[in-house]
């Protein structure tokens, strides 16, 4: 198998192109490419399909072998990936999602390399029974939940693929290890969820460290970023734009009052190109 390393601050995929659908054992590869002591090692395997609605599809495995709706920092490495490669001369690109259906990407490049992509990532969706989540609301916010006798409280956002943001005093310093699988795993969550624990700094910027479905922690999370930002708008927190910043770097992200559209900006990078043996 052909495949490109690339990461969006961090956020690492093993993005395999040229494949005519997804193959049907990709769980299993996705286990095997994505360890990091016996594989390649990534958060995630993405595939780059044809599309018949989009000038591309988009495919993400989680490390683990489950499939994600979305994910939004490698759909900015996927529009890296067609732009660098010439696949497509335009800087306007749509991208299909299993989950989040067709999206507009708009890449900043320069002598013909990507480097900086904004994503139109579409309206939040915030409806208890859509997103799932099991306690009824549109917003679900402030939403107690306890895990070991621990009490935490948490707005319920999808972006395609489904978030809880929980505010915390000091998120960079959360143990991860500790709480995210038991929120990941907790029953109020039937298609379990992303975890994003967050410490509001001012208006515009927010710490963010995140726990992801199927992959554990990660350096960054471009959905979980989207997410916080319409939790913190939607909890009076935040202005309608900001910087979330993860242990990977910064993403800059907007949400629409007007549209209602959630828009995210932020870099993607390659890394080496190579081919497994077997
Ligand atoms: N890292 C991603 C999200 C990947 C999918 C996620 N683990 C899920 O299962 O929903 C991002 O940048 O958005």
């Amino acid at each position: 198998m052909e495949f490109t390393k690339m990461n969006g601050l961090g956020n690492d995929f093993i993005v395999v192109y040229g494949e005519p659908s997804l193959p049907a054992n990709v769980a299993e590869l996705a286990i095997k490419h994505c360890n990091r002591y016996f594989g390649i090692g990534a958060d995630g395997l993405v595939y780059i399909l044809p599309s018949a609605n989009a000038d591309f599809m988009m495919r993400i495995i989680n490390s683990d072998g489950s499939e994600a709706e979305q994910c939004g920092n490698a759909i900015r490495c996927v529009a890296k990936y067609v732009y660098d490669r010439g696949l497509t001369p335009h800087t306007e690109i749509t991208i299909e999602t299993m989950g989040a259906g067709v999206q507009s990407v708009t890449v900043q490049a320069e002598d013909g390399v990507a480097h900086t992509v904004r994503v139109d990532m579409g309206a939040p969706i915030l409806d208890s029974t859509l997103i799932p989540v099991a306690v009824e609301g549109n917003p679900v916010m402030n939403q107690e939940i306890e895990v070991e006798g621990q009490i935490f409280h948490f707005t319920a956002v999808s972006m395609g693929n489904p978030h809880c943001v929980i505010y915390v005093d000091d998120a960079v310093n959360i143990d991860l290890n500790k709480w995210g699988p038991l929120l990941e795993n907790h029953p109020l969550f039937p298609r379990k969820v992303n975890v994003e624990f967050t410490t509001v700094q001012s208006r515009d910027r927010m710490d963010m460290r995140v726990w992801e479905r199927g992959a554990g922690p990660t350096l960054a999370c471009g959905t979980g970023a989207c997410a916080t930002l319409v939790s913190s708008v939607l909890n009076g927190y935040s202005d309608r734009s900001g910087y979330v910043s993860l242990k990977g770097g910064d993403l800059y992200i907007e949400w629409d009052g007007s549209s209602n559209k959630v828009y995210m900006t932020g870099s993607a990078a390659t890394v080496y190109t190579g081919e497994t043996t077997e």
